[in-house]
């Protein structure tokens, strides 16, 4: 069962989903954790082990601070970097004065390092763990006891590093598997809303300003007609690569419809894109796909106006782009921006681009 149902089970996006895993995998460690370690508190009181109880405490309290900030304020706790800290600590110590008993405790808290933090800083803090747990028993059990748990521990923390690492990598697969499309390599619909968004909010906080473009070729069908399906494929990738060569790093190219493609362009002026539309348009005319098939392209201009929602950017540039079919194709139309409610101006540049 979902300890957030409303956020994890209904995730709409990847981004949304990992994210609801992470919060998963940080509630449960820290809940069953504490389960297993308040009990010791009192135990380690009684044996007038002070310290540690204290240290346990700290444990525990930090675990229902996590779980507390995760479950009502969606927020994660200092991001989970006392759990490995007093882990660690509680372990050693305990190690130290309580031998054996004290360092089965030391597997657990291995592994959770690994799903607790970023891989690096988690080998990083395993190799300072390893190191002063193989101290602490080279010092407390005899030589053959020594060995071999500087080599159990050690290989427990290769298992959970290999286990994190492909986990970490499945993940990125995943999420790229989901947020691109497999024809073109160009990201699909799933993260269309949040980039722009992205954008809204640095023209809202920082005045800058980003613009969109709107780029469909033109009567594609009928090349899917004469050519075959197949050679319409090969039209989009190498469409593709064609508007990747124009494009910077920090621009995004999204493909919303079977022909249909939309670039975000952060920091960009509506003139600079219409620049770069005409661009495009001119090196999608200019030379035949696969050798043979001529095509044109329509494009759509479209800055971000202030106070605007996504959707309604979207739709702006989306009309232009109807707009821009309807006066004849192969050419580049300007959205006006957006207009109060009661302005009845027209939404494009009534000159063509
Ligand atoms: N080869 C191929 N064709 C696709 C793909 N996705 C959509 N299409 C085709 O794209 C064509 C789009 O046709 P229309 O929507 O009529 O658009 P159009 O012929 O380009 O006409 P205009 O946009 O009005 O200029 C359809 O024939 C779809 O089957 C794809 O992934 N591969």
């Amino acid at each position: 069962m979902s300890v957030f149902p409303s956020s994890d089970s209904l995730a709409t996006t990847p981004t949304l989903a990992v994210l609801g895993f992470k919060r998963q995998l940080v509630y449960h460690l820290h809940f069953w954790a504490f389960i297993a370690v308040a009990p010791l508190v009192l135990v380690q009181w009684r044996q007038d082990h002070h310290l540690l109880a204290m240290f346990l405490i700290l444990f525990c309290a930090n675990a229902v601070l996590v779980i507390g900030c995760l479950r009502y304020r969606n927020t994660y706790f200092l991001r989970g970097r006392l759990f490995p800290l007093l882990a660690v600590i509680s372990a050693v110590y305990s190690t130290a004065i309580n031998g054996h008993a004290g360092l089965y405790w030391s597997y657990p808290a291995a592994t959770a390092l690994f799903f607790l933090l970023p891989l690096r800083e988690a080998i990083g803090s395993n190799i300072v763990f390893v190191i002063t747990m193989s101290a602490v028993s080279f010092m407390k059990f005899p030589e053959p006891d020594f060995w071999r748990i500087t080599f159990s521990l050690g290989l427990t923390c290769l298992f959970a590093m290999i286990f994190a690492w492909l986990v970490g990598k499945l993940q990125e697969e995943l999420t790229r598997l989901a947020t691109t499309d497999p024809l073109t390599g160009c990201l699909n619909r799933t993260q269309l809303a949040d980039i722009l968004n992205s954008q809204i909010q640095m023209r809202e906080r920082y005045e800058r300003v980003s613009s969109l473009v709107l780029l469909d070729l033109d009567f594609f069908k009928a090349i899917n007609d004469q050519w075959g399906h197949l050679a319409g494929d090969k039209v989009l990738k190498e469409m593709t690569t064609r508007i990747r060569k124009r494009l910077r790093e920090s621009d995004q190219l999204f493909r919303i419809g079977g022909e249909e493609f939309m670039i975000v362009l952060p920091e960009t002026r509506e003139k600079d894109a219409d620049t770069l539309a005409h661009q495009l348009l001119t090196s999608i005319s200019s030379r035949p796909f696969l050798n043979d098939i001529k095509l044109t392209a329509s494009a759509s201009v479209a800055e971000v106006s202030q106070g605007e929602t996504w959707s309604v950017w979207l739709n702006r540039a989306d009309h232009a782009l109807y707009e821009a079919k309807s006066r004849g194709r192969n050419q580049v139309v300007n959205a006006f921006r957006s207009r109060p409610m009661n302005d009845q101006g027209p939404l494009f540049d009534p000159a063509p681009g």
